[in-house]
């Protein structure tokens, strides 16, 4: 696992764009694994900047979510769909039907998390992962606890994790119990990983992930077993990593 240490927010927004910009341009057809959450949205608003100001184009470009709560209509504004195409898929030129993220509402949810993990596996996992990272050491919504061999699955949610989101609704009661998520085993399929961490808040989960054992108390540690992860962390993030060897740049 490699650890990039930058400044603040903006320069690992800037940073993940220009991974994913790389990836982009670099063949004729390619998947991208996509988070939610509020890290991303500065590396989502540098892509769409990008596409203005240079018209990368995103039409050869597949996108697989992470995760998507379970119960919350697709076009719902609380729904990741809603936040993918308000933070860039409507500001890109990707193809609706490119676009992936497993479905909160449909009737059999079993059978939907396993047409979810056989669109990925079709593909032996995406190109590039983009991961946060939760205050607990989640990655997806694989909370503690999840077994390292989970394939796409319905998992129920934390209640710290529901607390952390509940600033996207209007009060706790109506944040989602349940989520489907990408598994762990799931996203250590993909080729490359990059998972951004900002912010104090994630300081100990992110000591935890490269000192702790590797466990699934905190999830994210298994990232140690995957030989392309990058971990882009900003100062506050990294602050307990102070004296890690295996802190680069
Ligand atoms: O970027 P944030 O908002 O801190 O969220 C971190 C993680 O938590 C989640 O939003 C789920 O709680 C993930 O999707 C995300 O990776």
């Amino acid at each position: 696992m490699k650890l990039v240490k930058v400044k603040n927010y903006e320069e690992l927004s800037a940073f993940a764009a220009e991974k994913i910009l790389e990836k982009v341009r670099s063949s004729n057809r390619v998947s991208l694994g996509l988070a939610t959450g509020g890290t991303p949205v500065r590396t989502y608003e540098l892509l769409i900047d990008d596409f203005k100001k240079r018209k990368t184009s995103y039409q050869h470009v597949h996108t697989y979510n992470l995760d998507e709560y379970v119960g919350i209509a697709a076009d719902a504004q609380t729904s990741y769909q809603y936040y993918m195409f308000e933070h860039l898929f409507n500001h890109i030129d990707i193809p609706k039907e490119n676009v992936h993220l497993p479905n909160g509402t449909a009737e059999n949810i079993l059978q939907e998390t396993q047409r979810y993990e056989d669109a990925i596996d079709k593909l032996k996992g995406v190109d590039l992962q983009l991961l946060g990272i939760g205050e607990n050491g989640h990655i997806g919504f694989n909370e503690p606890g999840t077994p390292f061999d989970r394939t796409t699955h319905v998992t129920e949610l934390e209640e710290s994790t529901r607390e952390a989101n509940s600033r996207y609704f209007n009060s706790l009661d109506e944040v989602p119990t349940h989520a489907i998520t990408m598994g762990i085993a799931t996203i250590l399929k993909s080729k490359e990983i990059v998972l951004l961490a900002s912010g104090e808040k994630k300081a100990e989960a992110l000591y935890q992930m490269f000192n702790g054992e590797i466990s699934n108390n905190c999830p994210a540690s298994v990232l140690r077993n995957h030989p392309n992860v990058i971990v882009v962390a900003d100062e506050q993030a990294a602050s307990k990593l102070e004296k890690l060897s295996t802190v680069s740049n």
